[in-house]
């Protein structure tokens, strides 16, 4: 058994996938959230991507009017996201890679490899109030730079983990564990997400460091088949079995 409350943070990007597919107004991410937040999450995550593939901009003022949990912005390390992470100033932004040609996101932000860039951009969302998270790979030299770049929060990405099997999941799994207790041991809080699901999460939320989980892709998928508050409830209570 670990320590401390473990967050969840219901990511509802794919409900604005699916709207899109069609052009109209329907399925509603705004309704999708309040209904995430009615069925346990502990805040919301939004992905607001340069292409605007899912989440759109009037997605994210209107998330902030209805809001009454934290919005996690997740916003590529661009002048065009910072200003409008500064319009809205949602509780917190966390600083993803992005590819436009990807299908989701592959794999950390080279933290570590873009200081410059990205200390202006953090002390600028700190200054205006927004918690910084960065989303990272389990790396000792990311965690260094999130500490250099003083962000009290780091998300590791957990995609490969999800997707391994076997010892390689387990090697995974230690490392994600061992970066957490590093994090935690330099006053950074740790967060986790990408990939995961019924069958994968517990040995994520069993790690005692980590304080919050950002669920989203299968969460809605499985909503398909049982509804979107059964599909948290039941993560919410894996997460809990977990803890
Ligand atoms: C950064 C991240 O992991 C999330 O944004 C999630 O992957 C959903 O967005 P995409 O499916 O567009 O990558
Ligand atoms: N930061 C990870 C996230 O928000 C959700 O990722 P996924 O569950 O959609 O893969």
């Amino acid at each position: 058994m670990a320590a401390g409350p473990l967050r969840l943070g219901v990511n509802i990007d794919h409900v604005a996938t699916i709207r899109n597919a069609r052009g109209g107004e329907h399925p509603d991410p705004v309704k999708a959230a309040l209904l995430a937040v009615k069925a346990g999450a502990n805040g919301i995550t939004a992905h607001l991507r340069e292409d605007r593939r899912h989440i759109r901009d009037e997605d994210i003022a209107m998330l902030m009017a209805a809001l009454d949990v934290p919005l996690n912005l997740e916003m590529a390390a661009t002048q065009e996201m910072l200003g409008i992470a500064l319009k809205h100033k949602p509780h917190a932004a966390c600083i993803v890679p992005e590819k436009r040609e990807e299908r989701t996101t592959e794999g950390g932000l080279d933290a570590a490899g873009q200081i410059a860039v990205l200390r202006p951009i953090v002390a600028a969302l700190t200054d205006a109030g927004i918690r910084v998270s960065l989303f990272i790979e389990a790396d000792a030299a990311q965690i260094e730079a999130a500490i250099q770049l003083g962000a009290p929060v780091v998300e590791f990405h957990t995609g490969a983990y999800a997707h391994l099997t076997g010892e390689a999941r387990a090697v995974e799994l230690r490392r994600i564990a061992d970066a957490a207790a590093l994090a935690a041991k330099n006053g950074i809080e740790p967060h986790a997400g990408h990939g995961l699901t019924f069958d994968n999460v517990a040995p994520i939320a069993a790690i005692p460091q980590i304080a919050e989980l950002n669920i989203g892709h299968f969460l809605i998928g499985e909503a398909i088949f049982g509804g979107l508050e059964a599909s948290i409830r039941e993560m919410r209570r894996q997460m809990d079995l977990a803890r």
